[in-house]
């Protein structure tokens, strides 16, 4: 599997303002750009922290793209959602694209089964929080071969934490957002002594900021 991280930052790298509501810091080609990147993925995964955010649909893509590439169909949606928090009548669960809930031992079976009743396919992984490294193994035997994380800041930590970033691209918006409880690019824990190790690959100015786009050299 091959799994991109993409998101939109400020110059002092929020995602967001603290009060943790959406806000829009790419520009139209800077979404262009988000829309063929879905476009070329079989799948598009958020944190819930983002769903109960933003409630994002995650259906905007570049048809013209994705039939470029011969792919059909439409990107599944897909979260990583622990206890079962997801709202049943969030915008993932309108249009026709799959839709995978990654949680844990930690959901009732009952939420779980409303959950399969709503659509979606309940990937249960981990005991008290999602295994990233098992949910994704098990999107792959699924056929996700592509997968694009969108973020937020806790699920991106998490996903470098385990080492199962492949690329990451990053578009920079020309403003300050500030706060320190605003989130970022990458939250979690943090790392101590040992940090991901990334080559810079691109430059692009777009709208009035910049995409950099870095490879991530995995361990082992
Ligand atoms: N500018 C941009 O490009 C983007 C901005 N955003 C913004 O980011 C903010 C949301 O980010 P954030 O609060 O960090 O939330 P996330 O979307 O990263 O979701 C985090 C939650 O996901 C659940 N989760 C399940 N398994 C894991 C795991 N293994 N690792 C980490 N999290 C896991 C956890 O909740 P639980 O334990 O209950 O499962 C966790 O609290 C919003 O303000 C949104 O607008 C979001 C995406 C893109
Ligand atoms: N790339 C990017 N730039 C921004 O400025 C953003 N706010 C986001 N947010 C992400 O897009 C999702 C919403 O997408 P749809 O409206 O459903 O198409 C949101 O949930 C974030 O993941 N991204």
């Amino acid at each position: 599997m091959h799994v991109l991280v993409n998101a939109a930052m400020s110059v002092d790298g929020k995602l967001a303002t603290y009060r943790r509501e959406q806000l829009r810091i790419s520009g139209d080609a800077d979404f262009a750009r988000v829309d063929r990147r879905r476009a070329e993925a079989d799948a598009v995964v958020v944190g819930v922290g983002t769903v109960l955010a933003d409630d994002p649909s995650l259906l905007r893509f570049d048809r013209e793209r994705r039939s470029e590439i011969e792919t059909t169909g439409v990107p599944a949606r897909v979260v990583a959602d622990s206890q079962g928090r997801t709202p049943l009548d969030a915008a993932l669960f309108s249009g026709d694209a799959p839709i995978y809930l990654l949680t844990s031992e930690a959901t009732p079976p009952e939420r779980r089964d409303a959950f399969r009743d709503a659509g979606a396919q309940v990937i249960v992984a981990g005991t008290d929080r999602v295994d990233l490294t098992d949910a994704f193994d098990t999107l792959e035997h699924e056929g996700i071969e592509r997968l694009l994380v969108e973020g937020g800041g806790e699920l991106i930590f998490s996903c470098f934490e385990a080492n199962l970033v492949d690329e990451l691209s990053v578009y920079i918006g020309s403003l300050i957002i500030g706060g320190r409880d605003a989130p970022t690019l990458a939250d979690g824990n943090g790392f101590l002594g040992s940090f991901p190790e990334l080559t810079l690959r691109r430059v692009e100015r777009l709208d009035d900021g910049v995409v950099l786009r870095w490879r991530v050299e995995n361990e082992g």
